[in-house]
């Protein structure tokens, strides 16, 4: 795919993207205006507070953008967007005022390469963007609530910074081991973030989430230090597509990072749940011994499980560090020919096994991992 030249569609796009990435933030801005100036009804699906969505939304066009030459990733990740936006209360006639203003902002910040052509490649991209995610959401709300109401039924502080929280939603919710969801607390209302299933789907319906408080993170905090049980949050669809494939026999690589841990957790239950004996090897990394706070329950996987090995890699890195030993415990233990990679963790984390597993010959469709801008926003 990358080797191909871009379609002119797709060239015009990204020189767009790129003329507007140094303004960024503005251009979001002059976007919100345009839209709240004309739909002022709008304003209400959003937050009070607009930094985050703000970032999502440039993030979201980028991701699309840069699929816009690979219509199969494109539609999968639209249709999820289309689906995720039915919890905001968004309509298929909403659509056309946002295109208008993202036409207009990007007309305005992205000028000096802004040629008729390029209005009319922005044009026939928002309208496949907005079809796949109306049709997507329409499709969606013939099976599926827009949300679910979960209540908490156990919170537990496994560090001063971390909690597992367990919920019961109201009603049957369908997902995969491996896959994410966004959550909503009492205490910020539209202000979503999204967090991993920690568990395989369970017989009793129950879900299970790790929240580690971040600084300035009004989501995690809340879930850390403010709710308990009988809290009633609010979930998002599944999303995400780091789940097995268990047609395959194939070894599974798993690294997770700091909470980065609680979908590797699920991961390993839905393979022992499907009873194939395949080799999965973890590496569990944290910066401190303190905070491998999930080691006990993967230890009990590994007592139960021939198949499992687990390592832990404490790096004792400070939280800004760019790199870590992880990537380098992996390429240690190498080579990983018939394993699938299955990375969850801080974004740095990510990009640095990514590049280490590919430079040691693990191709990259067998490299499997969230978005990275999902989980920036993830970590709050
Ligand atoms: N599905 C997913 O991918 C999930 C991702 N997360 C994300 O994981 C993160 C967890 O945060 P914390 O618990 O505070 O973890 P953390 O920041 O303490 O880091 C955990 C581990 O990642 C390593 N690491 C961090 N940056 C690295 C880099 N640039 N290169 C190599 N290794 C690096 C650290 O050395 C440590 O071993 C959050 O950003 C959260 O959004 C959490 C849950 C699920």
């Amino acid at each position: 795919m990358d080797a191909k030249p871009p379609s002119p569609d797709a060239f015009l796009i990204r020189r767009t993207m790129d003329e507007i990435a140094p303004v960024a933030d503005k251009a979001t801005s002059y976007f919100y205006a345009l839209l709240f100036l004309r739909r002022p009804d709008l304003r209400d699906l959003f937050p009070v507070g607009m930094e985050a969505q703000r970032d999502r939304l440039f993030k979201a066009l980028l991701t699309a953008a840069d699929r816009i030459d690979d219509p199969a990733a494109l539609t999968e990740y639209l249709a999820q967007l289309g689906r995720g936006h039915r919890k905001y209360g968004t309509q298929a006639h909403d659509y056309p005022a946002v295109g208008e203003a993202l036409i207009g902002a990007l007309a305005r910040y992205g000028a000096a390469v802004w040629t008729s052509q390029t209005e009319a490649a922005w044009i026939r991209a928002y309208t496949v963007v907005s079809q796949v995610m109306i049709d997507a959401a329409a499709a969606d709300e013939q099976t599926a609530p827009p949300w679910w109401d979960a209540e908490i039924v156990a919170h537990e502080r496994r560090t001063p910074d971390v909690a597992v929280l367990t919920v019961r939603p109201g009603q049957a919710y369908p997902f995969l081991a491996g896959q994410y969801t966004s959550v909503q607390t009492p205490w910020w209302p539209r202000v979503w973030r999204h967090y991993s299933f920690a568990s395989a789907p369970r017989a009793d319906g129950l879900l299970t989430f790790h929240v580690r408080a971040v600084p300035a993170g009004w989501v995690s905090n809340a879930l850390v230090h403010r709710a308990g049980a009988g809290d009633v949050i609010r979930l998002g669809p599944p999303a995400g597509s780091m789940t097995v494939d268990h047609s395959s026999g194939d070894g599974l690589l798993c690294l997770g990072g700091g909470t980065g841990i609680a979908p590797i957790k699920a991961l390993v239950e839905d393979v022992a749940g499907h009873g194939v004996r395949r080799s999965v090897d973890v590496f569990y990394g944290a910066r401190h011994t303190r905070d491998l706070y999930d080691l006990d329950t993967i230890l009990a996987l590994k007592a139960r499980h021939p198949w499992l090995s687990v390592r832990t890699v404490v790096s004792d890195t400070p939280p800004d560090a760019r790199s870590g030993p992880l990537p380098e415990a992996v390429e240690e233990f190498g080579p990983w020919e018939a394993y699938d990679a299955y990375l969850s963790g801080p974004p740095g984390m990510i990009r640095s096994t990514v590049d280490t597993l590919v430079r040691i010959g693990m191709p990259s469709h067998r490299i499997r991992h969230d978005l990275v801008h999902e989980l920036v926003a993830a970590g709050d």
